[in-house]
């Protein structure tokens, strides 16, 4: 379609082709210049009349303006671009029959070119969660812009931890095309809770079992971030950011996510998509659980004091290593919208599929296809063990626990940090505060697997492991870091020292606890960690965790490319 519209006193060419709606300021002698361009994709809402919709929506009535919402990408402060605000644009038409053509073409080109656009959503307020805004988040920034969509919205207040899941879980969902959380990563994961739940008892599948192919969960889900830490908003999204978030909703952005299933004793215990953490992260999270009033400030105090209790923990890891022809945790790229490793990982999984709708049926286990491959074994004594399905960027740490992790290539990270001087610790800490890189450490070890097992006491010795890796590199680092210490951390030693023990030797001082952590007032320091997993503490230590490639999608797009702060090799 294309006619004359006005923009006060300006007259344009406005020009809707499939995929675009622009506009071209006409000059004097009809020269043309300066060009707007709205891909159709980002077009939010049409409206007749001269309207406005934030903070108040107000209209003015004409029956020959209509009024074009759409995306805008702001560049401000740190938000390199990834920030969206809702731009507008205000039409005058020659006669009333064209406005009505312009509104008619353009709400319909966004409806076909855009079939993930939800009309339906169901949405969960955490009233408590972050600083306690969820709701007025909501009200004032979020709700406002579905309804300038159109998009419906059944909305539920929680009243108690594990409502959102329950009612997932149980109550009628026909309609819905999504899923909304507006709170923080604990929040998300009730979500994440039972749409999986929900999907594998309409296919009929069991959850506990390790090893089960689970089927691909059909609705999106939402995340507006409103929590302490909001990881899984700020790594699918780049910001933290409501407005940016309801319209990544609005516009129907899909991400798919992969999804590790921890179990115990054959019994399901969690799924996690971010950190699931033994040792330092899971002290942490029990640290700071004491200390909620704290909101998000807890972390960083739990943080501190239990890094001042100075601990690590005897462990056995096993895991199944990803293919490493495909990609490395080392290997200093970012996943990026349209990643190509995701990408590649999407065929595997979906072979007959091309297009989204279809992804349910054709869902195909990452190991259905290909054979298990060799576990590899590491024992020893850890500050940390982290297992993360994503690069875990949160505004603490800007490229997170793995910055080369992938959202959605059906692998996870597996993070090894060796028991090592408090002051080498810290320096692995501090380095996730900067592009600097965390896992050049001797001590810090970093694989790409698919499946990892841990027992926090040694002596088992099953079948099912047939490569037991010894003596391990990371035990030598370990004693490398051992000479680094002696020598004060002047120099960076290199990581290819020869394999030397399994576990390292050195008898381990006393070390002061308090409770949980301190042991100012505690005899003797506690042997076993707990697990963090995406902020709930685990009610066991011995567990096995697999990674499901794809198994929810959200409506993000990931990082797009341009913006991302990259991996750097500059050191502290
Ligand atoms: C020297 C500064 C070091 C800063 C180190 C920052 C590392 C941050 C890495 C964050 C990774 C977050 C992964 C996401 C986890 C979420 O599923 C989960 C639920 O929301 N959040 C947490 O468990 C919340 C986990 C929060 C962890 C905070 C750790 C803060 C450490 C502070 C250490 C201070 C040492 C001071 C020495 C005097
Ligand atoms: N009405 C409620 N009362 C108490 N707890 C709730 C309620 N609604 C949800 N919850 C629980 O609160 C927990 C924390 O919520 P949320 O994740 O929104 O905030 P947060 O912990 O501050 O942020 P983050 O998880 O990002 O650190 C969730 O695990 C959720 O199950
Ligand atoms: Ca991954």
């Amino acid at each position: 379609m294309e006619s004359s519209l006005w923009l006060g006193n300006s007259r344009y060419r406005g020009v809707l082709t499939g995929w675009t709606f622009n506009w071209t300021r006409i000059g004097n002698k009809n020269r043309h210049d300066k060009t707007i361009s709205v891909p159709v994709a980002d077009v939010v809402g049409v409206e007749e009349g001269r309207v406005s919709v934030l903070p108040h929506k107000s209209a003015e009535d004409s029956d020959k303006d209509f009024t074009v919402f759409y995306v805008k990408r702001v560049s401000s402060g740190s938000s390199r671009g990834l920030l969206w605000r809702l731009g507008q644009t205000q039409f005058s038409c020659p006669s009333r029959v064209l406005r009505d053509q312009w509104t008619k073409h353009l709400r319909a080109a966004f409806k076909t070119h855009c079939p993930l656009r939800p009309s339906r959503l169901l949405v969960f307020i955490n009233p408590l969660g972050g600083k306690k805004k969820g709701r007025h988040i909501y009200d004032s920034l979020a709700a406002p812009l579905f309804e300038l969509a159109g998009i419906s919205c059944h909305v539920i207040v929680t009243e108690r931890a594990n409502q959102a899941r329950d009612h997932l879980l149980k109550k009628d969902l026909t309609g819905f095309n999504g899923v909304v959380c507006v709170g923080g990563d604990g929040m998300f994961s009730e979500v994440l809770h039972g749409v999986i739940g929900r999907t594998q008892q309409e296919a009929g599948l069991c959850e506990n079992e390790p090893s089960a192919v689970l089927q691909a969960c059909p609705l999106h889900i939402g995340i507006i971030p409103a929590g302490s830490t909001d990881c899984v908003c700020f790594a699918t999204i780049g910001v933290i950011d409501p407005v940016t978030s309801a319209l990544h909703i609005i516009i129907g952005d899909s991400q798919p996510l992969d999804v590790c299933s921890v179990h115990h004793s054959s019994t399901l215990v969690r799924y996690s998509v971010s950190l699931l953490g033994y040792g330092f992260f899971g002290d942490v999270l029990a640290q700071s659980e004491r200390k909620r009033w704290m909101g998000p400030l807890r972390y960083d105090y739990a943080g501190m004091v239990v890094y001042l209790s100075n601990r690590s923990y005897p462990g056995v890891v096993h895991f199944l290593p990803a293919d490493p022809m495909l990609s490395s945790p080392r290997d200093k790229t970012r996943c990026l919208s349209g990643c190509d490793v995701c990408s590649r990982s999407t065929e595997r999984l979906f072979p007959q599929s091309s297009d989204s709708s279809s992804l349910c049926s054709s869902y195909l286990s990452q190991n259905s296809g290909d054979s298990e491959g060799d576990w590899v074994r590491v024992e020893g004594r850890f500050r940390c063990v982290s297992l993360t399905c994503m690069s875990c960027s949160c505004p603490k740490s800007p490229l997170g626990l793995s910055p080369s992790a992938h959202l959605a290539d059906g692998t996870g990270d597996l993070i090894l940090v060796w028991d090592s001087h408090p002051l080498g610790f810290l320096k692995y800490l501090y380095r996730h505060t900067s592009s600097q890189d965390q896992f050049d450490l001797p001590f810090v070890e970093v694989h790409r697997v698919k499946a990892i097992r841990f027992s926090a006491s040694s002596g088992e010795e099953e079948d099912v492991y047939k490569e037991v890796r010894e003596p391990s590199p990371a035990a030598a680092a370990a004693e490398e870091e051992e000479e680094e210490e002696k020598r004060g951390y002047e120099e960076d030693i290199s990581r290819n020292g020869s394999q030397q023990h399994l576990t390292r030797k050195r008898p381990q001082p006393p070390k002061a606890t308090c409770g949980v952590l301190c042991g100012v007032c505690c005899s003797k320091a506690p042997t076993t960690s707990v697990w963090n997993c995406d902020g709930e503490i685990l009610p066991f230590t011995d567990i096995l965790c697999r990674i499901h490639g794809q198994l929810v999608r959200l409506y993000a797009r990931g990082i797009e490319a341009g913006t991302a702060v990259q991996p750097g090799n500059d050191q502290m």
